[in-house]
């Protein structure tokens, strides 16, 4: 049995170094909510798996390769002839705005089927993680996200969903309509303040607050924890940074309060590095922000 599969799409990412319309050169990479979450987990020690389609192009490949590289297990990945590869282009405007765009209409990752989700859960798993960004992309997604939380909760394993609304795919009135019913399945809801306003409420809410930290509420109690307090170069990819750490956390049986700060942790280390990903630290790494400054690791 794998410890987590993420359910999602992942897209060729494009950052530049300056406008998109000053014809600035930019950095091809990959991006996708639960895919970082993959990755942050793998690089933590848990086996994971990322279920979602490309297209059969080379940013597909791109996808695919850099899944592999990190560890995630691809082997249920659908390469679809019929659609291409999403794109994501990130334009940082200053150290705390960046434009998102997409080019992911009719992207391959909107094809999902509730098929490809029941495929990728063969064999098992003690976790399921899903957003509310893929309900976004259509009715097949959304069958995909609710079969596979169906199965897992059938099969005792936990459900894990992050509401990160994305206003650039609906509108919140809409996603509060569609991710209710999903939230309400959830072993552990995730998301900002106003992000958990859309969905009500859970047995288990972890409210992400940027600067501030987080807190987790639980039938056992409330807890916070406070921020890393870091350089800030790329805050984009923080909340699935910190997704990562928090569920690395549940399945190593940790209390939420430990929970909270490696997410914390994880979260912090997302923000000191440009890209959604790239700076997600190995579990070796983790107590490397906890050192006095000044001090180096041996
Ligand atoms: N400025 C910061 N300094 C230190 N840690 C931060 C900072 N911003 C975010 N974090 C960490 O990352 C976590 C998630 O950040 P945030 O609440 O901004 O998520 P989010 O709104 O989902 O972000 P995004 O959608 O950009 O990924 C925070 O709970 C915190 O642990
Ligand atoms: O917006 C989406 O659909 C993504 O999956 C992209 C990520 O959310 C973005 O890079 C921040 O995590």
């Amino acid at each position: 049995m794998i410890d987590a599969v993420v359910l999602g799409e992942t897209m060729m990412s494009l950052r530049s170094t300056g406008g998109w319309r000053l014809g600035s050169t930019a950095t091809t990479s990959i991006a996708g909510a639960e895919s970082t979450v993959a990755i942050g987990l793998s690089r933590l020690g848990h086996t994971t798996r990322w279920v979602g389609r490309v297209g059969a192009d080379e940013p597909g490949e791109l996808v695919l390769r850099t899944l592999r590289a990190e560890e995630v297990d691809t082997s249920a990945a659908v390469r679809d002839e019929d659609a291409p590869t999403g794109l994501i282009l990130f334009e940082q405007r200053t150290p705390d705005v960046t434009r998102v765009l997409y080019h992911r209409r009719g992207s391959a990752g909107s094809r999902l089927t509730a098929q490809d989700a029941l495929t990728g859960l063969t064999g098992g798993t003690r976790l399921l993680h899903v957003t509310g960004i893929t309900p976004a992309l259509g009715p097949g997604p959304l069958a995909a996200v609710h079969a596979a939380v169906d199965h897992v909760r059938e099969s005792g394993g936990l459900v894990s969903f992050d509401v990160n609304h994305r206003s650039l795919l609906w509108s919140a009135r809409e996603a509060s309509r569609v991710l209710t019913p999903l939230a309400r399945k959830a072993s552990v809801l995730i998301g900002s303040p106003a992000e958990l306003d859309l969905v009500g409420g859970g047995d288990h809410v972890v409210t992400k607050l940027g600067a501030d930290g987080a807190r987790v509420r639980t039938p056992d109690g409330s807890w916070t924890a406070p921020a890393y307090r870091v350089r800030v170069v790329d805050p984009v990819g923080a909340g699935d940074a910190f997704t990562a750490g928090y569920l690395s956390g549940v399945l190593d049986g940790l209390p939420p309060a430990d929970c909270l700060a490696r997410g914390n942790a994880t979260g912090a280390f997302a923000v000191m590095t440009t890209g959604d990903w790239e700076g997600l630290p190995t579990r070796a790494e983790l107590p490397l922000l906890d050192l006095d400054r000044g001090s180096t690791l041996r």
